[in-house]
């Protein structure tokens, strides 16, 4: 069997023309184009990448960004200060703080210093509980941009078994409780999990979370499985992608696949905020 590529690129162009569209019919209703605050703390070569990346589409569905860029020095108190004022600042619609920050500063306390309706980006214990009770909150970038992806080649989930190798805050955990809420049976895969390859080999659907190349090897993978691969390190996927993809059903290429969803998913969410932020 040879994969069929789940294209990210193509099916997040088509999901960022449908925000395009959303972004122009705001506009003519409420005479301002929703905006997206991004936060950055430091130097990392990749997330200044991803960040810019996250501005230019922006600027391509007629959004507007607003880039907060902060030394890699600054500590906690002016990092969740800086986030508070940009929730309470009724000109910004979504607020995403970059990941990872720098070791000395508690990410959680910065994440939960986002307004919840800005949470674009899915981070905050709030959004996480509001998708673990199924009540419609924002999903974190990455796992929402997984199911749209599966969902757009109505690959059904249903009583299939899906494994998640990884257990992040905002990858991982909560891609396993999007596919619970779809019916699947999920097991969680991580760094103390005995014969990964054994766990790996019963899965329907395979999503690679860990963030380490090539971790999951293709001679692993059940013949029709659908493999997801979410690693983007060095732009190089978690799963051996040409032996994965001689015997899975569908397969995500890195690049190409979840990376564009994740940037499409936060964009069209911010919309999302920007609009229920006026019927407030
Ligand atoms: N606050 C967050 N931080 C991070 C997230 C996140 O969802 N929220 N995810 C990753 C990094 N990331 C977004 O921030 C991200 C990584 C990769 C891509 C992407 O589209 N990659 C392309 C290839 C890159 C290129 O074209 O140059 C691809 O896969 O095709 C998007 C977003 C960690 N931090």
């Amino acid at each position: 069997m040879t994969a069929r590529i789940l294209d990210g690129r193509a099916t997040s162009a088509a999901m960022l023309d449908r925000v395009r569209e959303e972004v122009a019919e705001f506009s003519r209703e409420h005479g301002r184009v929703p905006v997206l605050a991004t936060v950055l703390v430091g130097d990392d070569p990749a997330s200044h990448t991803y960040v810019r990346m996250k501005a230019n589409r922006c600027a391509k569905v007629g959004m507007e960004s607003r880039r907060v860029e902060l030394d890699a020095g600054i500590s906690t108190e002016t990092l969740v200060k800086t986030i508070r004022e940009l929730s309470a600042d009724p000109a910004v619609d979504g607020i995403l703080l970059q990941h990872p920050v720098p070791g000395h500063i508690d990410e959680r306390a910065a994440f939960e210093a986002i307004d919840p309706a800005k949470d674009v980006d899915g981070v905050t214990r709030t959004s996480f509980a509001r998708m673990a009770f199924d009540e419609g909150g924002f999903a974190s970038a990455t796992p929402g941009g997984i199911m749209a992806l599966l969902d757009a080649y109505e690959i059904p989930l249903s009583g299939k078994h899906a494994v998640v190798v990884g257990r992040s805050p905002i990858l991982g955990k909560p891609v396993g409780m999007l596919l619970l809420a779809r019916d699947a049976t999920v097991t969680y895969c991580h760094s103390r999990t005995r014969d990964l390859a054994r766990h790996v080999a019963q899965a329907d659907v395979v999503v690679a979370a860990v963030g380490r190349p090539e971790l999951i090897r293709g001679e692993w993978i059940k013949p029709g499985a659908v493999v997801v691969d979410a690693g983007y390190a060095d732009n190089r996927g978690d799963v051996e992608y040409e032996a994965a993809a001689e015997r899975a059903s569908f397969i995500t290429p890195v690049p190409g696949g979840v990376g564009p969803m994740t940037i499409a998913t936060l964009l069209a969410q911010t919309v999302r905020a920007a609009r229920e932020g006026t019927e407030k």
